[in-house]
């Protein structure tokens, strides 16, 4: 398997962090960026996982940024990403089970390796349930503005 994935400056150390827990499951990881500390806009590297994800170059992907907030709004702008923000494995889990989440977002700034490990590990592992959660995430996609 092969997960691409991103962050900005205040998620870069949690990314090493993230491939090396991913590298653990011989899980190949597709980098793109951010390489360093210095300040960058986490819209441009969520943008990458997003449409990696969106086009299905890819089946999931991984953005971190301080609070995983910038890289969810973001990723949730392409119509075949469902990304969801996990601060816990129940989240992470339900993610899966329910909403069928295909980007794991996490805040990098507020965790420690064994969160991320767990939830990494549980995001990986669930599964979607379909039956009405399948009618709900259609409904997602077909979601509009009133005019
Ligand atoms: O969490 C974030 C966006 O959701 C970012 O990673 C930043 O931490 C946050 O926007 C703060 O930005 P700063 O330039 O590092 O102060």
């Amino acid at each position: 398997m092969i997960i691409p994935i991103a962050s900005d400056h205040a998620g870069y150390e949690a990314k090493s962090i993230v491939k090396k827990i991913l590298d653990e499951r011989d899980i190949t990881t597709v980098d793109y960026g951010t390489n360093s500390k210095d300040s960058v806009d986490y819209p441009d590297f969520a943008s990458l996982v997003a449409q990696a994800v969106n086009n299905g170059d890819h089946k999931l992907g991984i953005l971190i940024c301080g609070t995983g907030q910038g890289m969810c709004m973001t990723a949730n702008k392409f119509p075949r990403v469902r990304a969801a923000l996990a601060w816990n494995e129940d989240i992470a889990r339900l993610s899966r089970e329910h909403n069928k989440a295909n980007i794991l977002c996490l805040p990098g700034q507020f965790m420690n390796e064994e969160q991320l490990k767990s939830i990494i590990h549980t995001w990986l592992e669930s599964e979607f349930e379909g039956g009405r959660h399948q009618r709900r995430i259609e409904k997602i996609e077909t979601s509009k503005e009133d005019n």
